[in-house]
């Protein structure tokens, strides 16, 4: 019997252990879905042997080709199982397990390790989705690196024209009907659910029938420099310094530059004073709400003070943030772990949405730009995030892309190294 935990938001979960099984041709998306959890792709195991192979590397008829493939298979599948067993709980296997054959020797491997399969099949016919991942791909991959990119954009649909030969979908005939899977079809417009049966498995398809693979980019902005931040305190509900001020007036021209003028956006920002202050000389064509789930995390007894007062004040309280500063919680406030709970809504609405500009606050940044970046959560209250600076991520397959537009107005640096109670601390290296 598989023992049960708590899994943070308070329910009884089972003990499982889920890889979840990308299928699909090449360019409908799946390496962009795979993009969200620990993942194991194929193709980077078979890039070790065969780096930029042409189309006629993955002719099924080609022997060396095919061993080598079977090969990198399973070298991804030893290190995801490998992984599974240092903890991991989620794993994702990237590949097109496009043959019947393949799907049931990942599906063998994995359930006699004890390890629950998911098929995650992204299907889609829809000629326009398809060429900009084809596009994507092209400019992305390292399979094309350096390669002139028509040339690249041939060869790739050359290789798709071999996988057509031998695909088969998951269609829930007497050999795979006893699977657990989740098709895709044409980016979420229909979706068909098969034998889902506990609780993390019907969390994980919560989550992918939310995702939508089309091009979008978040953009990312604490507030301009607020009076606290000038003091050295945390939390509160304070208004602008005059540089903050500055910030939120140059707002505008940042996005302006790095959105275009015509594209729409939709603005969100928590309910305090300081993020809506920045955020009020944006364009009135754009769409503004404020979620309460943005807010900063809650210092409890602690807001309001400088780092040297907590430290005075709650001496045994400062060592142990110092000691795991994600999982401590403020007494009658909240730790980074739980602000990354509370942010499940926002994510899910973001992977929902098109292009977003998101104005918050230190930590809530650092958990939303860990998230997309792949970021180990645990150690993202590290992180430097400086004010007065605009974060352009863009989700692409193979990894997010990042821009930063400076607005070049001066603001205190309200980073802390561990053990420090300094006010305005230079961030070290480490922790950009
Ligand atoms: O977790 P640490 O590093 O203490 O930083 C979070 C803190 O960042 C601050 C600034 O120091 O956020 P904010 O950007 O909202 O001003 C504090 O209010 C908040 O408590």
């Amino acid at each position: 019997m598989p023992s049960k935990t708590n899994n943070g938001v308070g329910i009884q979960v089972e003990d499982t252990k889920i890889c979840v099984v990308m299928v699909g041709l090449p360019a409908r998306g799946k390496s962009y879905i795979a993009q969200l959890a620990a993942t194991f792709n194929v193709g980077n195991y078979r890039r070790h042997d065969a780096p930029q192979p042409t189309a006629d590397f993955f002719d099924f008829s080609n022997p060396e080709g095919e061993r080598k493939r079977r090969a990198a298979a399973e070298a991804a599948v030893a290190d995801m199982l490998a992984w599974f067993r240092t903890g991991g709980v989620v794993g994702i296997l990237d590949a097109t397990n496009s043959t019947k054959e393949r799907r049931k020797w990942v599906y063998d491997t994995c359930t006699a390790h004890g390890i629950e399969v998911l098929f995650v099949e992204s299907k889609c016919d829809d000629e326009k989705t398809i060429m900009a991942n084809i596009r994507d791909v092209k400019l992305t991959s390292p399979d094309y690196k350096g390669q002139d990119p028509e040339e690249a954009a041939q060869d790739f649909r050359n290789r798709i024209k071999h996988y057509e030969k031998v695909y088969k979908t998951i269609d829930g005939d007497k050999d795979e009907d006893n699977y657990t899977y989740l098709k895709l079809m044409n980016v979420g417009k229909q979706v068909i659910i098969n034998r889902i049966q506990d609780y993390l498995q019907s969390r994980i398809v919560y989550y992918l029938m939310n995702l939508h693979i089309r091009p979008r980019s978040v953009w990312l902005s604490r507030h301009g420099e607020s009076l606290y931040n000038l003091s050295g305190r945390i939390g509160g509900d304070m208004l602008l310094s005059p540089r903050g001020e500055q910030y939120a007036r140059k707002l505008p021209d940042l996005v302006r530059e790095s959105v275009g003028d015509d594209r729409p956006l939709t603005v969100w920002t928590s309910t305090l004073k300081r993020t809506i202050a920045t955020a009020r000389f944006l364009p009135a064509h754009y769409n503004q709400l404020q979620w309460k789930a943005l807010d900063e995390l809650d210092s409890g007894v602690c807001d309001g003070l400088t780092y040297q007062e907590i430290k005075d004040r709650y001496p045994e309280d400062f060592a142990a943030r110092d000691e795991d500063k994600y999982n401590y919680r403020y007494r009658g406030g909240e730790s980074y772990r739980d602000v990354v709970i509370r942010l499940e809504p926002i994510i899910m609405e973001l992977e929902r949405s098109e292009d977003i500009l998101i104005v918050t606050h230190q930590a809530v940044l650092r958990c939303i730009y860990a998230y997309f970046m792949k970021k180990d959560q645990a150690k993202s209250p590290w992180m430097n995030v400086p004010l007065h600076t605009l974060i352009k991520l863009t989700p692409r397959a193979y990894g997010t892309e990042e821009v930063r537009y400076e607005a070049h107005i001066p603001a205190v640096s309200t980073w802390r190294g561990k053990g420090s109670t300094a006010k305005h601390e230079n961030p070290t290296p480490e922790s950009l």
